[in-house]
């Protein structure tokens, strides 16, 4: 097919949040111009419901959406479904899969990342970013009884809590669940929720397990995708029945403080002559899974195998800067994400980028640090947008407000969790000291505090503390006069402080 070359003006590559956002934001600077979304995927990712819930934090829903919606909401849009295979930067050009190029005066790189996998190319190894994934997931997952998840942050967590009628074998790193959102007090609140929660459960017939290997209480309680389409986000497993094929609610055995060592698949693990271990013994095990062999086992670093129907690499992300982006001297993060200023500037000229791709490289608020999600995707892919207006009138922009604080409302094991500053004294070394409030079941509070002043804090539960505290860690008030006053729950915090 002949190349047709077409003079487009900005052109935005990523057809999620960040890449939309930013589209959007283009199509109200510039009404006179077009504005070309270039995506891989089909549909289209777009914010619905936003609510600024506070100074700094947000929520809001995400749709997929066909792209002609967008088009029709922003006429000066043009969506253009096709992966790009090559940028050349110095031509200021992108080629996509279906022949064509398009010149660009500003581009903005919002192509997302992948699931970093524990073991790439193994048919037994799944990742979850897209509908797809989700989808495969889904399918495998109603006739296993039994898998691995392999990780520990938001992904992992979120899974343990929904499966059910499925043996779950949980192998993460670290000595308490959830290491990138909690310490382990917040781990700890948590994994009682989960045992008691869930063995009152839905259903009272069922029955759950839940063991640590390595913890204290080491008893239970009675209680492949080709990644190209967006990430998913909030809510992401409401529409899936994660269900597998038995009849108990939760079988959850944690393996703590240890990694994949190898992976077996069964041909290989007779060879091999290793001797399985069977699910840890306790006395009310729900169901036996009294399977000679297993598709595909897995061998831990602390010696212990498991054989398991299949394992979700839930092992965090990786930035989409290959195949497309090769050949163009882009500087990289550590994290190997495009390397953006405070202006979203990558390293090369006329190319801004956003969302999961990038690494801010700016020197950040003492309260705010990146980490790949769908509110920071979207502040970006806003921001990039004002940025490259300002750029083509000759100016620089002051950084958003959004960057001055680290602010993430979700949801884990039925509780909202407010994430606020430095939650979990990143980067603070030893010089900061921990408030807590705590009532099991109902309610989880940490405030980070360093010299007096407050720089972050973990909100589990309805705390309604968020704005407050909010305020507090942003205008830094010298707060050691109130000590522990600050977490009494007999005073009115929001009154102290009006
Ligand atoms: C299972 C799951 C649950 C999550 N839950 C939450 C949550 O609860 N809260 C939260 O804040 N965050 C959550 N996240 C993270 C959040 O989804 C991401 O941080 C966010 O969506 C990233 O948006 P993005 O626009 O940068 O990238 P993506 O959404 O990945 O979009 C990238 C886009 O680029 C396109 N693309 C890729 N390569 C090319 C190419 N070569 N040419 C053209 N187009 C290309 C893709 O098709 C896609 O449209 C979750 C992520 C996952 C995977
Ligand atoms: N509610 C929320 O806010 C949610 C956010 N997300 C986001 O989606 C993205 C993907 O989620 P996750 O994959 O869960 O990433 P993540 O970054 O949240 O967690 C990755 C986890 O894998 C562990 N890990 C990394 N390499 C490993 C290895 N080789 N072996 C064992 N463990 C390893 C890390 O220690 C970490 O616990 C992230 O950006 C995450 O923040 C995902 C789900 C929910």
């Amino acid at each position: 097919m002949a190349a047709v070359r077409s003079e487009g003006t900005f052109v935005v590559v990523g057809g999620g949040i960040a890449g939309v956002t930013c589209a959007e934001q283009l199509a109200v600077n510039f009404p006179a111009e077009d504005i070309l979304l270039v995506t891989a995927s089909p549909v289209i990712k777009a914010v619905t419901n936003f609510k600024q819930v506070s100074k700094v934090l947000e929520e809001f829903d995400v749709e997929e959406q066909p792209s002609t919606v967008l088009e029709n909401r922003f006429p000066n849009i043009k969506v253009i479904e096709s992966g790009v295979k090559q940028l050349k930067s110095e031509e200021h050009c992108i080629f996509t899969e279906d022949g064509h190029q398009h010149v660009y005066k500003k581009l903005c790189l919002c192509a997302g990342a992948k699931p970093k996998l524990i073991c790439e190319g193994n048919p037994y190894v799944l990742g979850i970013r897209d509908t797809d994934s989700a989808q495969e997931f889904q399918r495998q997952l109603t006739k296993a009884k039994r898998i691995m998840i392999v990780g520990n942050g938001g992904i992992a967590l979120e899974l343990v809590y929904e499966i059910e009628g499925c043996e779950v074998i949980w192998a993460i790193k670290d000595k308490a669940i959830g290491n990138t959102f909690f310490d382990a007090g917040a781990a700890e609140f948590l994994t009682s929720k989960l045992m008691s929660e869930k063995s009152e459960a839905k259903i009272a017939h069922r029955r759950t397990i839940y063991t640590i290997e390595g913890a204290k209480d080491e008893n239970r309680s009675k209680a492949k995708a080709d990644n190209v389409g967006s990430a998913l986000g909030p809510d992401w497993h409401g529409g899936l029945n994660l269900k597998g094929p038995e009849e108990f609610s939760h079988s959850i055995h944690i393996e703590t403080r240890c990694e994949v060592k190898n992976i077996y698949l069964q041909e290989e693990f007779k060879i091999t002559k290793k001797k399985p271990l069977t699910f840890p013994k306790h006395q009310d095990k729900p169901v036996t899974v009294d399977k000679e062999t297993w598709p595909v086992y897995v061998e831990l670093s602390n010696g212990k195998i498991y054989g398991c129907d299949f394992i979700v690499s839930a092992t965090g992300v990786t930035p989409n800067v290959h195949p497309f982006l090769h050949g163009n001297n882009f500087d990289l993060g550590e994290d190997g994400g495009l390397k953006v200023d405070e202006q979203m500037r990558t390293s090369l000229p006329d190319i801004y980028a956003a969302g999961d791709i990038c690494t801010a490289c700016w020197q950040p608020s003492p309260v705010w640090q990146q980490m790949r999600l769908w509110t920071q995707a979207r502040q970006m892919g806003w921001y990039a947008a004002k940025c490259m207006a300002a750029a083509t009138s000759g100016h620089s922009i002051d950084m958003d407000f959004s960057f001055e604080l680290f602010a993430h409302v979700t949801k884990f094991f039925n509780y909202k969790v407010v994430l606020l500053g430095k939650y979990n004294a990143q980067g603070l070394g030893s010089d900061h000291e921990l408030m807590l409030r705590c009532t099991r079941g109902q309610e989880y509070v940490k405030v980070v505090m360093q010299n007096g002043r407050m720089m972050g804090a973990v909100l589990i539960g309805e705390t309604d503390l968020e704005e407050t505290f909010e305020n507090l860690i942003l205008n830094q008030m010298d707060l050691s006069s109130y000590g522990e006053n600050l977490l009494d729950p007999n005073i009115d915090i929001e009154d102290y402080f009006d």
